[in-house]
């Protein structure tokens, strides 16, 4: 395969790709991925350890140069990534981080706001040290909505926190998102975290998507609600995961 040509289209789906393949060496990791992801639309992206999640979401970023592949990919110019740890310049302020490259009183009034926003009004001028897991992820959320993006891609953003904090962030990128309204595509092994956020929920497998499924339980969605679990033994049997006495509808 030739190197992709990295160009990125502007398209007015937040994400349009067909046929994308990507390889390392010998080994093919997306072998014709397609999918359209709306405007507002969250969709969460699940797959094996090792299943090309980050792979793709890389190259949705435009995060990978020099890895060989070919496809058509489409994304819009304003997006922004959040991964699993926060990734501050540590010897920037938390105000500082979140306006990086943004200029004049507007931007520190956004910033501002935007730190508001998480939860962190008041710790404008503490440095990322001084600051938990959890509210480092606070700022990194702060960081990539200033922007506005048109979509958010985020790769298994939680995945350092610790449960009762992870669920904080859940309620907390539920509220932005229903403010803001980016599409968000959303690396995850945590199959009730997808539930609990996605309006689709996507299976990668073998390279390819084995499973695009529309998740339309109200929200907030409630861990308790039979359907709710119908929907975690169906997505586990599709991660090779069958719970014992139980059968995928
Ligand atoms: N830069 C690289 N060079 C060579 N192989 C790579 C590179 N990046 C990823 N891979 C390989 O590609 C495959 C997919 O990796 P990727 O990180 O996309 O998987 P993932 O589904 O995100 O995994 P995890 O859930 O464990 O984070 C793995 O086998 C990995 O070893």
């Amino acid at each position: 395969m030739a190197p992709h040509p990295g160009k990125l289209k502007p398209v007015s789906k937040a994400v349009h790709v067909r046929n994308l393949a990507r390889r390392f060496a010998t080994k093919t990791i997306l072998d014709g991925v397609d999918l359209d992801i709306e405007e507002g639309e969250f969709v969460a992206l699940l797959g094996r350890s090792g299943s090309g999640k980050s792979t793709f979401l890389r190259a949705l970023a435009g995060l990978d140069h020099g890895v060989e592949g070919t496809g058509t990919l489409g994304t819009p110019e304003s997006l922004s990534v959040v991964f699993q740890d926060a990734r501050l310049l540590p010897w920037r302020t938390v105000i500082q981080n979140v306006t990086l490259g943004l200029r004049g009183p507007s931007g520190q009034e956004a910033g501002r706001k935007a730190l508001a926003e998480v939860g962190l009004a008041g710790r404008e001028t503490a440095w990322p040290n001084q600051l938990s897991g959890g509210e480092q992820q606070r700022v990194a959320l702060a960081r990539s909505l200033v922007r506005e993006p048109a979509l958010l891609l985020a790769d298994e953003p939680f995945g350092a926190l610790d449960a009762l904090t992870r669920l904080k962030m859940h309620d907390l990128l539920r509220e932005l998102c229903a403010r803001h309204r980016p599409a968000v595509l959303l690396v995850t092994h945590d199959v009730d975290e997808a539930i609990s956020l996605a309006d689709r929920i996507l299976v990668l497998d073998e390279g390819r998507l084995i499973e695009d499924l529309k998740i339309d339980l109200p929200t907030p969605r409630d861990h308790g609600d039979p359907r709710f679990a119908q929907f975690r033994i169906h997505l586990l049997s599709r991660l090779g995961v069958e719970l014992p006495g139980r059968k995928a509808a």
